[in-house]
């Protein structure tokens, strides 16, 4: 993650003594991700994981940490956020919200083989489910309002062709949302932002799915298509690899069947999975918030997915399981 806000071992000294964590012994800055400052803490009790929200305000970080927390309870494999002597999740520091949660072991797959995927599209769909009767609402913030609001300020840095390829894909997703099949697929909290960075292995055992602070009500096949984009797909070419896919939506099938309004909008939600990154990524280079350690993400990855999903419609390889 990159730092916005430094934190030394002085401050984290005062504040940590309002949690049942001990003394503070370390504090490390975290130098991948984007969004907030994340650090890695030992204390008397163990190792955690600090983050300071750069952008979500305490109104909105309940949903997130409560998500954490109600996942947690139903074996859903997530950090559990710690309280504070208050019964707090979300306590200011410098000024801003942060939060404290327990670190996962394992590290991130970025070479993921099937059995990978398997094991992610099962635990999406685990998810899914249990996230049923979580009782708190928030849209995911990154979602078709952000994209028409977004996209105005990211045009003029665009050449035409991409401008063209940017006004035509939300053309295309504000008629895609507007349908009746849109209206018809299965809702609820999803985290929507489940990339390789974000789960860890230990091996090929899926040890647990963080970063949840992309997480919204959202359909749950733009949570899949979010996941399959990054999981399952070439890094050079764009392509979807066959076998990963199969894999992921295989198992998550497996657990949580697929609807017929899902499939035939498989497609159409690949293509705004990579809409919503490549936005954003645009967003993060022309108009980039002042951090240490940060690095933006490559806009045009992202770009030749979108270019490569709606050049390769409906291969029946590449769609959901019967
Ligand atoms: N709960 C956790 N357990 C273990 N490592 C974590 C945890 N949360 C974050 N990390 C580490 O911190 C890095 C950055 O966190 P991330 O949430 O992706 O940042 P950002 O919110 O900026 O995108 C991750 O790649 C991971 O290595
Ligand atoms: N996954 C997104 C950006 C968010 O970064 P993360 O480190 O929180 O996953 C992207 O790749 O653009």
């Amino acid at each position: 993650m990159a730092v916005f806000t430094a934190v030394s071992l002085d401050d984290l000294t005062c504040w940590i003594e309002q949690f049942s964590l001990g003394k503070a012994i370390a504090i490390n800055g975290i130098a991948s991700g984007i969004e907030n400052s994340n650090f890695f803490i030992t204390t008397e009790r163990g190792e955690f994981v600090l983050t300071i929200f750069e952008t979500l305000s305490f109104e909105q970080l309940p949903f997130y940490l409560q998500l954490m927390r109600h996942l947690a309870e139903r074996g859903v494999l997530v950090p559990a956020p710690v309280a504070n002597a208050k019964g707090e999740l979300v306590v200011a520091l410098h000024g801003k919200p942060a939060a404290i949660v327990s670190k996962l072991d394992g590290s991130s797959q970025m070479n993921p083989q099937p059995p990978h995927c398997a094991a992610v599209g099962a635990m999406v769909a685990n998810m899914h489910l249990a996230a049923r009767d979580f009782p708190l609402n928030q849209p995911n913030l990154r979602g078709l309002p952000w994209w028409q609001q977004t996209a105005p300020q990211v045009l003029p840095f665009l050449d035409e062709a991409r401008a063209a390829l940017l006004r035509a894909e939300i053309d295309f997703q504000q008629a895609f949302a507007a349908g009746p099949v849109y209206q018809q697929l299965a809702r609820g909290p999803v985290h929507a932002d489940l990339f390789r960075n974000n789960v860890m292995f230990d091996g090929e055992r899926l040890t647990g799915f963080f970063d949840f602070y992309f997480a919204g009500c959202d359909t749950w096949l733009f949570d899949l298509a979010v996941t399959v984009n990054d999981w399952c797909t070439d890094q050079a070419s764009g392509v979807l690899i066959e076998a990963r896919v199969h894999a992921l939506l295989g198992a998550y099938h497996a657990v949580r069947p697929f609807t017929d309004a899902e499939r035939q909008s498989w497609q159409a939600m690949l293509r705004a999975a990579a809409l919503r990154f490549w936005l954003s990524r645009l967003y993060d280079l022309y108009l980039p918030r002042t951090a240490e350690m940060l690095t933006p993400h490559d806009p045009s990855h992202f770009e030749r997915i979108l270019r490569e999903r709606i050049a390769t419609p409906g291969l029946p390889a590449y769609g959901l399981p019967a």
